[in-house]
């Protein structure tokens, strides 16, 4: 028994000696790092994550400043949207000393088909799609899945409805009016004219956005109209960096002038058109929701089963037909 207690007394001071001798080398790591980003570090203080360039990234801080800052090695991937604390440098720079929690993750997968968070704290998907070019509705269904995934809210922009005259594209109409009822968001509005731009700028207002959609919608005219010479202060720091490089490819954040903030790049657009799963998939038609579970067998695919809850509800006209095809449309493109 003594021998045990001894045993246990004597491991417990090896870890003591070992945790000590980590954290003496965690302050001389500190120590070194603080000498090598030439003399004193600031105060702790929060900020974002507004662009990635690799091992650095541009941090907005509470005062609107930017700075480019070196992360600390034990940190894990930073992307744009997070929420860090910092440290300035006496050389405009700094360094990021923690990360803060996410609210939300939009993920993509990278080269290697891992899925990896491209942007942080993202809170409202802005799904634009307009008469021209054609949309498919399924295309809007998997938009509207993967922000039910992420949990973003999506918004409906019809751009162009400019081209839209009375009686025009009454599938369209339909669509929308269908979406409406099933408690989206929807706008209808027109970069080129400039019509119901208004009600787009309050719903950005409060929100980091995102904005994705086919080819062609009009989702750089929004932008540019949005963000009249796109926020200086982050153009005027790639410039002086000379990174110009960089800038097109990078997510970066930006601020509306009327409020909110949009984080984009090309990447960023395609959000949404992989990995959903058959789950992420059934929850995402929102309405579907009261009818999981319900169905006879547990593995009911929702085609022809009988005793299906979804099938019966169709039927019932509590789904529709539009829905129901999307939803076998994109579950067809998940299993190939
Ligand atoms: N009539 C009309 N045309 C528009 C409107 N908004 C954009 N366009 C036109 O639609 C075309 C495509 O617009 P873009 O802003 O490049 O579309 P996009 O969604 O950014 O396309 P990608 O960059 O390929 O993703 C351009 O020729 C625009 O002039 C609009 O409200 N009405
Ligand atoms: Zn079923």
């Amino acid at each position: 028994m003594a021998k045990r207690n001894l045993t246990r007394r004597q491991s417990w001071r090896i870890q003591k000696i070992q945790e000590e001798r980590t954290e003496r080398a965690r302050r001389r790591a500190e120590r070194a790092e603080e000498t090598l980003m030439g003399g004193d570090l600031g105060p702790e203080q929060q900020g974002r994550v507004i662009a990635h360039f690799g091992v650095q990234v541009d941090v907005e801080g509470d005062d609107g400043l930017i700075r480019r800052c070196h992360m600390r090695a034990n940190l894990p991937a930073l992307v744009t949207g997070d929420q860090v604390i910092w440290r300035a440098d006496n050389q405009q720079g700094g360094v990021i000393v923690a990360q803060l929690p996410r609210s939300s993750e939009l993920c993509r997968p990278d080269q290697r088909g891992q899925l990896k968070p491209v942007a942080a704290n993202v809170d409202q998907l802005v799904i634009v799609f307009a008469p021209l070019p054609t949309p498919y509705s399924n295309l809007i269904d998997r938009y509207l899945v993967a922000a039910e995934q992420a949990g973003l809210t999506p918004l409906l922009v019809l751009n162009k409805a400019d081209l839209m005259q009375q009686g025009e594209y009454p599938e369209l109409r339909d669509w929308l009016a269908d979406y409406a009822k099933l408690g989206y968001r929807v706008m209808h509005l027109s970069a080129g004219s400039g019509e119901g731009l208004e009600q787009l700028r309050t719903a950005l207002q409060d929100r980091i956005s995102v904005f994705v959609g086919q080819s062609g919608v009009g989702k750089s005219s929004l932008i540019n109209t949005l963000l009249p010479g796109v926020d200086l202060r982050v153009g005027e720091l790639s410039e002086a960096t000379g990174k110009g490089t960089h800038t097109t490819t990078t997510a970066r954040l930006f601020h509306f002038p009327a409020g909110g903030e949009l984080i984009d790049s090309p990447g960023i657009r395609e959000f949404g058109l992989t990995h959903i799963s058959h789950d992420d998939l059934l929850e995402g038609f929102i309405e579907f929701r009261p009818f999981l579970g319900l169905c006879r067998f547990r593995d009911c695919q929702h085609l022809h089963e009988p005793g299906c809850a979804l099938l019966q509800a169709l039927d019932e006209g509590k789904i529709s037909t539009t829905r129901m095809d999307s939803y076998r449309h994109i579950l067809s493109s998940l299993s190939s």
